[in-house]
């Protein structure tokens, strides 16, 4: 595994002192096939997948105070406010004993990744970015199935939008500090989990493939 990164405890919900986490972010557009190859990673690699979208949809049916908003944001393919979703992703770590996590969905906009570091102090060891066609996302979306309110036409070109104006630059961030690792996502799906198997394994020798 790379540098292990030990968190700054400057936050309202702060990690335990010393615990020590490695963070991947895995970013793409919606459809690009990030949950998909997540679940992939987790079996192989033992990492803990936390999905902002699944922490925010798990957030709304518990009733909290939030659930409104947060609903009205995704419906409309907007990114909600960074303190509520990184409250979440840090209790997910927090909660869990191990060290090392797969944060898919996040960060998604400016304001999430300097809130992020800031509140965290947590620096990704890389980005796993799936670069994945408009026209082929929208086709997956579409055939998704899960009874999700956003993957109706409307909202996905919104969410595309989001993704262009908001979600590109992030990773152009991290392409510029030399992070980003990415992938070719239009292939199926035993294809990409082999270009991110490349990325992954030299740093992971312990499980077998
Ligand atoms: N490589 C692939 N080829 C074809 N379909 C895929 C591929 N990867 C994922 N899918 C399907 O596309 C849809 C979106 O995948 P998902 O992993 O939920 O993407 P994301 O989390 O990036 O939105 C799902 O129905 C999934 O089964
Ligand atoms: N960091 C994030 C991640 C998701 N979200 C919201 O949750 C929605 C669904 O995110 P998701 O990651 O589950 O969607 P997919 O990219 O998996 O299709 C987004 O369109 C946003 O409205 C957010 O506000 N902030
Ligand atoms: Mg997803």
């Amino acid at each position: 595994m790379g540098t292990v990164v030990e968190s700054a405890n400057q936050g309202a919900v702060n990690l335990p002192t010393n615990k020590k986490v490695a963070v991947i972010f895995v970013l793409g557009g919606p459809g690009s096939g990030k949950g998909t190859q997540c679940t992939n990673i987790v079996e192989h690699f033992g990492y803990t997948h936390l999905s902002a979208g699944d922490l925010l949809r798990a957030e709304i049916k518990s009733g909290s105070e939030n659930g409104t908003m947060i609903s009205n944001m995704i419906k409309e393919g907007k990114i909600v406010p960074s303190e509520v979703t990184i409250k979440l992703l840090q209790r997910a770590i927090q909660e869990n004993g191990n060290d090392k996590f797969l944060i898919d969905g996040f960060p998604r906009n400016e304001e999430n990744r300097a809130a992020f570091e800031l509140v965290t102090g947590i620096e990704p060891e890389f980005v796993l970015f799936f670069d994945c066609p408009e026209a082929e996302m929208e086709k997956r979306l579409l055939g998704r199935n899960q009874g999700r309110e956003d993957d109706n036409i409307e909202t996905i070109r919104k969410r595309f939008n989001v993704y262009m104006e908001s979600s590109l630059p992030v990773i152009e961030y991290y392409n510029s500090k030399g992070k980003v690792r990415k992938i070719d996502a239009v292939k199926p799906v035993g294809e990409v989990f082999e270009a991110v198997k490349a990325v992954f394994a030299p740093a992971n020798e312990k499980v077998a493939a």
